[in-house]
Order: C-alpha cells, then sequence, then structure tokens
C-alpha cells in the first residue's frame, strides 16, 4: 500500500513540481526548437532548481516558439536560433533538435559562449563526436560546459546498481529498451535518415551507453546487428538487435524497437559476472581455513532509463564453496542469496546529495549540470570519452548492420 502511495505521490510531483524561489542571478537557459521533450527535459525540472530560469525560446517559425512559450510560462522568445545565441543575457543552451542538427548547434552554441545540454545522442556519427568533444574550445581553461544528455546516469538508481556491478567481472551483459508502436509517426524525426534518424541512434543511445558503463570499456567490434527497416526510409532501422564483442571476449548484446508490442515495455538491463573468490564478510558465512567461497553474481536492473517512474534492481547471488584454488569443479556447498532493491533518492542508496524521491533522471542531471557551470564538483557524469564511446558504438553497429553512417555535418571540416 504504501508502496502504491509513494508511486502515485512521486508521479504526481514529476508532472507538477514545487516551484523553488530564484536565487538573485540564476543562469538563463534557452531552448532551440520547440521540441516535444523541452518540457520533461527541462522545463519541469527549472521549476524545482532555484539556479535555473528557462528565459527564452527559439522556432524555425516564431508562431511555433511563441504558444510554446505561452503554454510553458517562458518570459521570452528568440526571433531564431541564431538569435537566441546571441542573446548575452543568456548563459546555457538546450539543443533538444533532431540528431543531425545536434553537432552545428551544439558548436555554434559552444562558440558563443554558452554552456551546452544536447540531447543524446549528441552527434550522428564518431566523426562528428571527435570533432565536437575533442574541440579545441574546450581546452580553454575557461571552457564552456558541454554535456551529452544521458539522463538515467544521474539518478541514484543508477549508482546504486553499478555499486553491485564490477565492470572488470563482467562476462555478458544485456540492454533493451522498447517504445509502444502508437508513439511515433511514419513522419517522425526518429525516421528520416538526412535528420539522423534510426532505432540505433534513438535507442541505441541508451543501451551502448549503459553497455560501456557496466563494462567498463567500450566495444572491440559488433559481430552482428540485425535490423528492420523503418516505414519510409530503408537507411532508417526501426528495430535493431545487436551483439558486440568487449575486451576480454565478452559479450554484450543490445535491442530496442521504436514500434513494440505491448507487453515488452519496461527498459531491462541484464549483467552477468564470472565466478569470483570473496571475503567470508562479503559471502557472510564462515568456512574452514582450506575452503574458499566463490560467488557468481547476476542482476537485473528493470527500467533503468526511466528509474523515477518506478524501477527495481534485482541481485541474484550464487555461491559455492571449495577447497582453495580447487577449479575442477568440485563443489563443497552451494546456496543462492537474492534481494530487490530500488533508490528514487540519495538516502535510499546511502549517499549524501541532494535530491527527492520525485526528482526525475532530468532533474538529477540538471542539478549536475548546474554545479558542473558554477564550478563545483559533478558526482555524476557523462564526459567527452563518454559519448565519443556510444557513438562508435553506434557506428559499428550501423556497420554490422549494413546500413549507412548517419551523415556528417558539412561544417566538421571548419570546426576548429
Ligand atoms: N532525453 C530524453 O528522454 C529524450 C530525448 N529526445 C531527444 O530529443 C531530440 C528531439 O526529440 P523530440 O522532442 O522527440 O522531437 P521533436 O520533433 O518534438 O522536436 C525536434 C525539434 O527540432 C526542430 N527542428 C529543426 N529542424 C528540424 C527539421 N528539419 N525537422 C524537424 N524538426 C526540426 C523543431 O523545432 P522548431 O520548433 O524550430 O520547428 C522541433 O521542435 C532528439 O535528439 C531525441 O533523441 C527525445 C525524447 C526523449
Ligand atoms: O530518449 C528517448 O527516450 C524515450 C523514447 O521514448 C524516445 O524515443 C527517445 O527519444
Amino acid at each position: 500500500m504504501a508502496s502504491v502511495f509513494g508511486f502515485a505521490r512521486r508521479n504526481w510531483l514529476i508532472f507538477n513540481p514545487p516551484e523553488a524561489p530564484k536565487s538573485a542571478a540564476p543562469l538563463r537557459f534557452g531552448i532551440l526548437g520547440a521540441a516535444d521533450i523541452g518540457p520533461m527535459a527541462l522545463i519541469l525540472p527549472a521549476k524545482s532548481h532555484p539556479d535555473v530560469v528557462v528565459q527564452t525560446v527559439a522556432a524555425r517559425d516564431p508562431k511555433k516558439a511563441k504558444a510554446y512559450a505561452k503554454k510553458h510560462g517562458i518570459p521570452e522568445v528568440s526571433a531564431s536560433y541564431q538569435d537566441l545565441l546571441d542573446n548575452s543575457n543568456i548563459d546555457c543552451v538546450y539543443v533538444p533538435l533532431p540528431n543531425g542538427l545536434h553537432f552545428e548547434w551544439a558548436l555554434r552554441a559552444l562558440k558563443a559562449g554558452k554552456h551546452v545540454l544536447v540531447e543524446k545522442p549528441s552527434v550522428d556519427n564518431v566523426t562528428e563526436a571527435e570533432a565536437l568533444f575533442k574541440n579545441p574550445i574546450l581546452s580553454n581553461p575557461k571552457a564552456p560546459v558541454l554535456l551529452e544528455a544521458t539522463h538515467y546516469v544521474f539518478h541514484p538508481a543508477w549508482t546504486t546498481f553499478m555499486s553491485y556491478v564490477s565492470p572488470a567481472d563482467v562476462s555478458s551483459a544485456k540492454s533493451a529498451l522498447w517504445v509502444p508502436a502508437w508513439k511515433f509517426n511514419a513522419d517522425d524525426i526518429r525516421y528520416q535518415y538526412d535528420l539522423g534518424g534510426g532505432a540505433l541512434m534513438d535507442l541505441g543511445a541508451y543501451t551502448a551507453s549503459s553497455l560501456s558503463r557496466v563494462f567498463g570499456a567500450v566495444a572491440e567490434e559488433c559481430e552482428e546487428c540485425l535490423v528492420q527497416e523503418a516505414p519510409n526510409d530503408p537507411r532508417c532501422d526501426r528495430l535493431f538487435k545487436a551483439r558486440y564483442r568487449f575486451p576480454g571476449g565478452r559479450r554484450g548484446e543490445m535491442e530496442g524497437d521504436l514500434k513494440a508490442p505491448f507487453d515488452r515495455l519496461s527498459p531491462d538491463l541484464h549483467v552477468e559476472h564470472k565466478a569470483v573468490v570473496v571475503s567470508t564478510a562479503d559471502a557472510g558465512v564462515e568456512v574452514p581455513d582450506d575452503q574458499e567461497v566463490v560467488r557468481v553474481r547476476k542482476i537485473k536492473f528493470s527500467n533503468y532509463v526511466m528509474p523515477s517512474i518506478f524501477h527495481s534492481i534485482h541481485i541474484e547471488d550464487g555461491f559455492q564453496t571449495r577447497k582453495i584454488g580447487d577449479t575442477s569443479g568440485n563443489i563443497i556447498k552451494k546456496w543462492t542469496k537474492s534481494k530487490t532493491i530500488k533508490a528514487y533518492a540519495w538516502k535510499e542508496a546511502g549517499i549524501d546529495q541532494p535530491g527527492e524521491p520525485s526528482w526525475t533522471t532530468y532533474r538529477y542531471q540538471l542539478e549536475e549540470f548546474v554545479n558542473k557551470v558554477r564550478g563545483k564538483e559533478a558526482k555524476q557524469w557523462v564526459n567527452s570519452a563518454d559519448s565519443i564511446n556510444t557513438a562508435k558504438m553506434i557506428d559499428m553497429a550501423y556497420t554490422a548492420a549494413k546500413l549507412p553512417l548517419r551523415p556528417t555535418s558539412k561544417l566538421v571540416d571548419s570546426s576548429t
């Protein structure tokens, strides 16, 4: 009953966050594009952040920008994307444009001296990733902040999950993410090659980044990637199933579907570890001096992408005792211990950081983005190497699927 009440309260507050009184000189954000994701990813989270004001929005059609601003309580409208970047009152720019425009507008914003929160996937391919994330503009000591909005990483549930993962010992992992069939029309940006469309771009940005994080490495190769074509463009995938080889011959799999049936809607991440010798304290048992305890850990993280709505982290530890060093398979005793945990706020993770159970992944992300901009430590982050690795994994999968990489911006050549 308590958890039903908690679920209802949390989800109500997600859409009705308390309004925080603003600081004397809050960071002023501008949004490029009247995008659907804007309210969830920035406008609602900004309400409860004392140091953030969403000041302006620009759309290709100023009438659309005006209607969006009115609907979401944004005080100003910019005449164009460039006009927004030229506005010296704006400190930070959020880029929720189609993927194929991320590189261009993130770079333009950085060059205008703005801090940039760019939607996932940050770019169309590795060439763009290298040109953006290794751009000399970012090595300046007073460089603006650039963050790819890999929001799930910022939630306490992710940190809690990772505290049970030992990346060097992960033997296999599978990350899956589905979107219900009704959600996107055939003309959606996700199905347009020239705009950086494709399920690997849209959903793969999550599945690929989560695999890199649990293995603690980028894949060496995508061994196989099966795809189904998007409605109107055979260069765009609507569904993918990819298998990667990670360092040490370990296997990572991912799948995503932009038109999934109703019974497959929870994004799940499964991780298996190789057998490792653990201390008797870790195993919670005493064993004779000539014996050791071996553990095989399996974890299932349900709803890892949107954990604020609901999530669960199920940990199953299989233990065996054996004579020290005996790898012949002679088991003296075996048993299993399992538990299911959750963490909606840092307190539940035993960590002292700001947060509320109703904070979404996007709100936690905004907290750390602002910390970085203000020169404070960000405890969770997505760095340049992380973003480049995600682009590498997506490119590898397109190559294995025999689909073209998403197009490179013409501005790459003149980007430095
Ligand atoms: N973090 C998350 O949970 C989510 C992230 N996303 C990401 O956010 C981005 C936007 O997605 P979403 O909000 O669903 O998309 P929308 O189609 O709603 O928004 C895209 C915006 O891009 C602008 N735009 C500029 N040029 C074009 C063009 N040629 N064709 C179409 N639109 C154009 C439009 O702005 P204008 O108003 O100027 O016309 C539009 O508002 C994507 O990168 C996506 O991956 C999406 C959903 C969830
Ligand atoms: O980022 C996203 O997350 C949720 C999905 O519904 C959506 O396709 C995607 O863009």
